[in-house]
């Protein structure tokens, strides 16, 4: 090996020990590539014209001397990692420790969620994911990881989209709080009152569809219809409009690239891997298709005004009518898209899985048609959310809904303080990448009794079943929880009371429910599998059976 060469893999090292060890790193990653390119272009020419070599011999030199500074930075790595990372005593796949592109491998069906429950249950409550990222399956993490008190903040994940942003990507805290603020105006009472009424118009032509099909004696998949329902009320609230995909029956041209776009979020590729691959055109297109029409569809919803407010009258108030600047602009797409995303796939999935759940425990149904049986008495089958918003079984069945299938199931990472934070007397390092997964804590024994059951009385009438309530947090917690919490709820509260009161409901024939869970798909939010459901009206009578 030659002076040069020695000297380039010592400077590989060094940039490893002085540089690349410290901080973030991976919005420059498209910087680094380019100087490494750059350096090598350099060298072709300094040796062919210095040394007076041919291009093939002196690209052959450069590219040894530059494999010479790559190894000598990898070395490094992988020596650090190997021996001396602050992370090294909690346990995990080897190949975790090494390379953050080795969670992609076990995650390669989209099915994290599942393999992580099988980690958890081999590795115990803490898991090494990544060489600095570790999953924390303890009741008392959630409320340290992502309680109003906690130092933790948004890890570098959130910076996939830059310099695309939304509310839920705003890592500076003081720039997240000020949106949030203009955000918070949008979840009041009055304002969700005209959600309510605009919601009014899509459950209408829902149940319309579960009617019709209810006459013909013919099975819905209900994965399907909530989706198309959901998008539908959150189209309307983003951009005015709704997608019509109630009426087509069938998903809206962007919802099915919004959905295609999702996908490789459920391989957990480290964050710069990720930018890496969407600067490339040929994977990017559609995402940017997708953008463009979220663009247009927000510049045309500026232009018009509407007569019941919608979220985005709150997001454009500031503005007084002005022109937005490009960095408001930027913004204000970002956060359109963000209500269809946040609020679409989450709502949906809770309502199948709510159904799912009560199709197997027709004494559940049977409770809260009880329950709900005061208060039902309008002619229409509607009710107003603010009557049966209190009810304790209506609550207890959406919470154990939301217990045992989280729509975000185990995608909310945090970078800890540069202190470190401590967890049940184990210290995590600082700024290392933490992450509670609700899904593998939702079953879990250290937190829950008997936690693989259905069984919503625990949340009202046998406390005692839920052993650390804090660890229960589907909608997050503290200063980056879910804003749109009191529309979901809403939404699922006041459509299940008139689901149960209008329906019979069971699994159709040829359904056994293995579908639903089996075919899941984890892409930051739960995608379920079909769930074919046969309705029957009921006569209006209570404590109807399904036989
Ligand atoms: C059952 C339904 C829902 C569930 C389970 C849910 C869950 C969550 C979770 C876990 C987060 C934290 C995300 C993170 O930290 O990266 C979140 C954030 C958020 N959710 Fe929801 N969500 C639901 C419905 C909605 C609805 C209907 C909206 C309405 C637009 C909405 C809007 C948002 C927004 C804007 C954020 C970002 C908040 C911030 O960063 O300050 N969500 N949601």
């Amino acid at each position: 090996m030659s002076g040069t060469h020695l000297a380039a893999l010592a400077a590989g090292a060094l940039s490893y020990c002085l540089y690349f060890h410290h901080g973030e790193h991976h919005l420059r990653i498209a910087l680094y590539i380019q100087i490494l390119a750059a350096t090598l272009i350099s060298m072709v020419v300094f040796f062919q014209h210095q040394s007076h070599l041919d291009f093939l011999a002196a690209l052959t030199q450069a590219a040894s001397i530059e494999g010479s500074f790559l190894s000598g930075f990898y070395a490094t790595t992988l020596f650090y990692r190997l021996f001396l990372h602050p992370l090294n005593a909690f346990p995990g796949p080897f190949g975790c420790k090494i390379t953050s592109l080795f969670l992609p491998i076990i995650y390669r069906h989209n099915d994290g969620f599942r393999q992580l429950q099988t980690l958890h249950d081999q590795h115990g409550p803490f898991v090494r994911l990544r060489p600095d990222y570790l999953s924390i399956a303890h009741p008392k993490a959630v409320s340290a990881i992502y309680g109003p008190g906690s130092k933790c903040t948004k890890a570098p994940w959130y910076d996939l989209t830059q310099p695309m942003v939304s509310l839920q990507t705003l890592r500076n805290k003081k720039a997240h709080d000020e949106r949030r603020r203009v955000w918070s105006a949008a979840f009041g009472d009055k304002a969700l009152r005209g959600y309510e009424q605009r919601l009014r118009g899509y459950r209408n032509e829902l149940m319309a569809h579960f009617s019709a099909q209810a006459a013909d004696e013919q099975p819905v998949n209900v994965t399907k219809w909530f989706n198309l329902y959901n998008f539908d009320f959150m189209g309307d609230l983003a951009f005015g409009k709704s997608f019509n995909m109630l009426e087509t029956s069938e998903d809206h041209w962007a919802i099915q690239l919004l959905k295609e776009a999702l996908v490789p979020l459920g391989f957990a590729f480290p964050t710069w891997f990720f930018r890496l691959l969407m600067s490339l055109p040929v994977v990017s297109r559609d995402w940017w298709r997708l953008i463009d029409f979220c663009a247009q569809r927000m510049d045309d919803r500026m232009k018009t005004s509407v007569e019941i407010p919608d979220i985005t009258s709150v997001l454009v108030a500031p503005l007084k009518g002005q022109q937005p600047t490009a960095q408001q602009r930027q913004l204000l797409r970002g956060d359109a898209q963000l209500i269809v995303v946040a609020g679409s796939d989450t709502t949906a999935t809770t309502l199948a899985a709510a159904v799912y759940q009560l199709a197997q425990h027709p004494e559940q149904v049977q409770r809260l048609r009880e329950e709900l049986a005061p208060f039902m008495t309008d002619p229409s089958g509607e009710v107003l959310h603010e009557k049966i918003s209190h009810l304790p079984h209506l609550n207890a069945i959406i919470n154990e809904t939301l217990r045992l299938h989280p729509p975000v199931a185990a995608s909310l990472q945090r970078k800890t303080p540069p202190e470190g934070i401590t967890i049940d007397g184990v210290y995590i390092p600082g700024n290392m990448t933490v992450m509670c997964p609700q899904n593998v804590l939702g079953r879990s024994h250290a937190a829950y009794e008997r936690p693989t059951e259905f069984l919503p009385e625990r949340w009202y009438l046998t406390p005692e079943m839920v052993k650390e309530k804090s660890a229960f947090a589907p909608f997050s917690a503290g200063p980056y929880g879910c804003i749109g919490k009191p529309l979901a709820l809403l939404n699922v509260r006041t459509t299940l009371a008139r689901l149960v009161t209008t329906f019979d409901f069971g699994y159709a024939p040829g359904e056994d429910g293995t579908a639903f869970e089996g075919m899941a798909k984890d892409s930051f939010t739960m995608g379920f599998g079909d769930l074919q459901i046969l309705f029957r009206k009921r006569s209006g009578s209570l404590g109807v059976k399904w036989d």
